[in-house]
C-alpha cells in the first residue's frame, strides 16, 4: 500500500490544481467517523515534504490545530518503513500518542498503509507490564517530569544499600555473636557499589565483601580456621541469619516498588528531596496502594536502569524463565485465538484444548522465536527502536523525552505538536526548552493550513488563544465553512441542561449525514452529560447515536475531531485569575469541529 501512496502522490503532482482542490474539499467536507481516515489521495505539498524528510536526526513538526500533524506523522511512519525497510522492519518504529482513545482513533490508518512494524503506546504504557492512566496534580506532574529528578532517584536507590550504619550483631547457630560495626558496614557498601554497577548487579559483590569481613571477624574471635575459605564462605552464606542480613542490607529491588516507596514514605521522600515546598510535598505523598500515574512511568523506567536485573543465577533464571514462559504461552494463545474459530466448530471443548496447545506451541517457540519484531519490541523494555514518532509532543516532559531517547539513542525521531496547545502546566512551552539539552541538533518544519476547522470557527478559537498569547499566528483555514459558530449564555445552574439541549440539537443537525458529535465539558459536568449520552442512545438506538456521540474533557479531546462540537464552559473567575492552561484547553476544545460549533457558556450575570 505504500507503493499506492507513492503512486497517489505522483498523480497528485501531475493533476491540475482544480481537480486536486476538488478532491481535497470533498475529503474535508466528508462526515467523520470514530476513526481517522487516510489522506493518501490529497496530501498537500508542505505535508509531503515533511513525510519524506530524512530519517536521521530529530525533526519537530510544529503546526496549529487541524494542520494534519497526526496524518503527516502516520504517513511518515509508513513512508520511512517503506523507504528504509531493511533497517526499520527489524528495529521497528515506536509511535507514542496521548491516550488510548487516540490510539484507537489512529489505529486503522497504519494497517491501511500496509505497516505492521510499528508499536503504539501512550506515555502511560511505555514500560512493558505497566498501564498507568491516573494523573498527578499539575505541579506534581511537572516536578516529576524535570531532569533534575535523576540524581534524586539515584539517591533513592542508594538509600537501600546498607540503609543504616548502626552496628549489627550476627547470631550464628552454635557460635558466639559477631558484631559488625559501622566502619565494616561502610566498607562492604563501598565494595557493593564498586565499578558503578546497577544496584541489583552489585548484590553478589556486596555478599562477597560481607562474607570476607565475617571470616575476618571469625578468625579474630576464634583463631585461624583449618577449613578452606571457600568452604567457610559457603557455610556462612547458607546461614539463615546471614541471608537475612543480605536481604536487609542490600535488598533486590523492583523499579515499581522503589517508586511506590519513594512517594509513600515521608522519610524517603524527604531524604531524596530535601527543602521541598510544603504544598508540593503534600501533593507528592500518597498511599502505597495509589495507582501509578502517567508521570511515574518515566521514573519507573529510570529506576529500572538504576537497579538492573536480579543477577542471582537461580532467581534470575527462574524469574526470566517464568516471564518468558508466560509471554510465550500468552503469545501462543493469541495465535490460537486467531485461528481458534476453526477448532471451535470441530470441538465443543475448544478452550481447554487451546490451553494445552498454547503450551505446546510455546515450547516450540523456545527453539525458534517466530514473533514479529514489533511483537518482541512491545514486551522488551530495553528494545532499541529505529525511529520514534511522538504525537501531541508538546506535552512531552524532559523525563519522558529521556526515556524515549533511551529507546532510540540515535535520536532519529519525529515530534509533532503545537506549542500553543500545551496545557500540562501554566508555563509557556517552547521546542527549544524541551529539546536543546537532550537533542540539541533538532530541526523544525511548520505546517500552516488548518484542514479541519472552518475559518469562521477558527477565528473565534484564535481570539481565545490570544488572551494568553497575543502574538499567536494568524489562523489559516482551507475553507471558511457554512455554519456560523453559536454562543449560548446561561446561568451557572443551567449549564448542564443547556449543554444537553445543545447536544440534542447537534445530533439532529448531523443526523442526515450520520456525522459525529463531540461534547467537551469540564470533569464535574461529565457524569450528567454521560447520562444524556445514555438516554439519547437509548432513545435513538436505531439512528446509531451510540457511535456518533462522544463525551469527554478538553484533555481527552486532544487530537480528536467531530463534525459538530458542543463546548460547555463553566463560570470563569475574573479573566486575570484564569490560568493559561485553562484558556488553552478551551482553545483546544474550540478547534475540534469540522463543521459546527456551539459554545454553552455559564456566566454569573447574563447581560
Ligand atoms: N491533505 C489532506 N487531505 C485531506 N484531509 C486532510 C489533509 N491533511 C489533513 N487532513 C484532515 O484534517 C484533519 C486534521 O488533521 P490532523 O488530525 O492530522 O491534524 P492535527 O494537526 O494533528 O490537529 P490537532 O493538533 O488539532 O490534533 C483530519 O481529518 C485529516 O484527515
Amino acid at each position: 500500500m505504500t507503493a499506492a501512496y507513492d503512486e497517489a502522490l505522483r498523480v497528485d503532482e501531475l493533476g491540475d490544481a482544480d481537480s486536486r482542490d476538488g478532491a481535497l474539499m470533498a475529503a474535508l467536507d466528508r462526515p467523520r467517523t470514530q476513526h481517522m481516515g487516510d489522506i493518501v489521495g490529497t496530501i498537500q505539498r508542505e505535508q509531503d515534504a515533511i513525510i519524506r524528510g530524512a530519517l536521521a536526526g530529530t525533526l519537530v513538526v510544529q503546526g496549529g490545530p487541524g494542520t494534519g500533524k497526526t496524518a503527516v506523522a502516520l504517513h511518515r511512519a509508513a513512508y520511512l518503513l517503506y523507504e528504509h525497510r531493511n533497517r526499520l522492519a527489524k528495529s521497528v518504529v515506536l509511535i507514542v500518542g496521548p491516550n488510548a482513545r487516540f490510539l484507537d482513533y489512529i489505529s486503522q490508518v497504519l494497517p491501511s498503509l500496509g505497516e505492521d512494524s510499528a508499536v503504539l503506546v501512550t506515555p502511560g504504557t511505555l514500560v512493558p507490564g505497566i498501564r498507568a492512566t491516573a494523573t498527578d496534580a499539575p505541579a506534581a506532574a511537572e516536578f516529576k517530569g524535570r531532569l533534575d529528578i535523576v540524581p534524586a532517584l539515584k539517591q533513592a536507590v542508594r538509600a537501600y544499600e546498607v540503609p543504616s550504619e548502626g552496628a549489627r550483631v550476627l547470631h550464628p547457630a552454635g557460635m558466639k555473636p559477631l558484631t559488625l560495626d559501622a566502619a565494616l558496614l561502610r566498607r562492604v557498601r563501598t565494595r557493593g557499589r564498586a565499578g558503578g554497577v546497577a544496584h541489583n548487579r552489585g548484590r553478589p559483590q556486596f555478599e562477597k565483601a560481607l562474607l570476607t569481613e565475617i571470616l575476618r571477624l571469625e578468625d579474630a574471635e576464634h583463631g585461624e580456621s583449618s577449613m578452606e575459605d571457600w568452604e567457610r564462605r559457603a557455610d556462612w552464606a547458607e546461614d539463615p541469619a546471614v541471608q537475612e542480613l543480605f536481604d536487609e542490607l542490600w535488598p533486590i529491588l523492583d523499579a515499581v516498588e522503589v517508586v511506590r516507596d519513594l512517594f509513600a514514605d515521608p522519610q524517603r521522600l524527604d531524604r531524596a528531596f530535601p527543602r521541598l515546598d510544603p504544598a508540593l510535598r503534600a501533593n507528592l505523598l500518597r498511599s502505597r496502594e495509589h495507582p501509578l500515574t502517567v508521570a511515574d512511568v518515566p521514573l519507573v523506567d529510570e529506576v529500572a536502569e538504576l537497579v538492573g536485573e536480579d543477577p542471582r543465577p537461580s532467581a534470575a533464571s527462574r524469574a526470566r524463565a517464568q516471564a518468558d514462559r508466560l509471554t510465550d504461552v500468552a503469545y501462543a494463545q493469541h495465535v490460537l485465538d486467531m485461528v481458534g474459530d476453526v477448532d471451535a466448530h470441530e470441538d465443543d471443548e475448544a478452550a481447554p484444548v487451546s490451553i494445552v496447545a498454547a503450551e505446546v506451541l510455546a515450547d516450540r517457540q523456545v527453539l525458534g522465536d517466530d514473533r514479529t519484531p514489533a511483537e518482541r519490541a512491545m514486551h522488551d523494555r530495553e528494545w532499541v527502536y529505529g525511529h520514534v514518532i511522538v504525537d501531541e509532543a508538546q506535552e512531552t516532559s524532559p523525563m519522558l523525552l529521556r526515556a524515549l531517547i533511551r529507546r532510540c539513542p540515535t535520536r532519529s525521531m519525529t515530534l509533532v505538536g503545537d506549542e500553543h496547545q500545551y496545557t500540562s502546566t501554566d508555563a509557556p512551552f517552547t521546542w527549544a526548552g524541551l529539546l536543546d539539552e537532550q537533542a540539541p541538533r533538532w530541526r523544525r518544519e511548520d505546517l500552516t493550513v488548518n484542514y479541519r476547522t472552518p475559518g469562521r470557527i477558527l477565528r473565534l478559537a484564535t481570539g481565545v488563544l490570544r488572551r494568553v498569547e497575543p502574538d499567536a499566528p494568524e489562523p489559516a483555514s482551507a475553507r471558511d465553512g457554512e455554519h456560523e459558530p453559536k454562543v449560548v449564555r446561561v446561568a451557572p445552574a443551567e449549564l448542564g441542561e443547556a449543554t444537553a439541549r445543545a447536544t440534542t440539537e447537534a445530533l439532529a443537525d448531523t443526523a442526515e449525514a450520520a456525522g459525529t458529535v463531540g461534547v467537551i465539558a469540564p470533569l464535574a459536568l461529565l457524569g450528567s452529560l454521560r447520562e444524556v449520552r445514555a438516554s439519547e442512545a437509548a432513545r435513538a438506538a436505531s439512528e446509531g447515536v451510540e457511535e456518533r456521540l462522544w463525551v469527554g474533557t478538553p484533555d481527552e479531546a486532544k487530537g480528536l475531531e467531530f463534525d459538530a462540537v458542543v463546548v460547555a464552559v463553566p463560570p470563569l473567575p475574573a479573566p486575570h485569575a484564569v490560568s493559561q492552561a485553562t484558556w488553552k484547553r478551551l482553545y483546544v476544545a474550540l478547534t475540534r469541529p469540522t463543521q459546527r460549533l456551539t459554545v454553552v457558556e455559564a456566566v454569573d450575570a447574563i447581560g
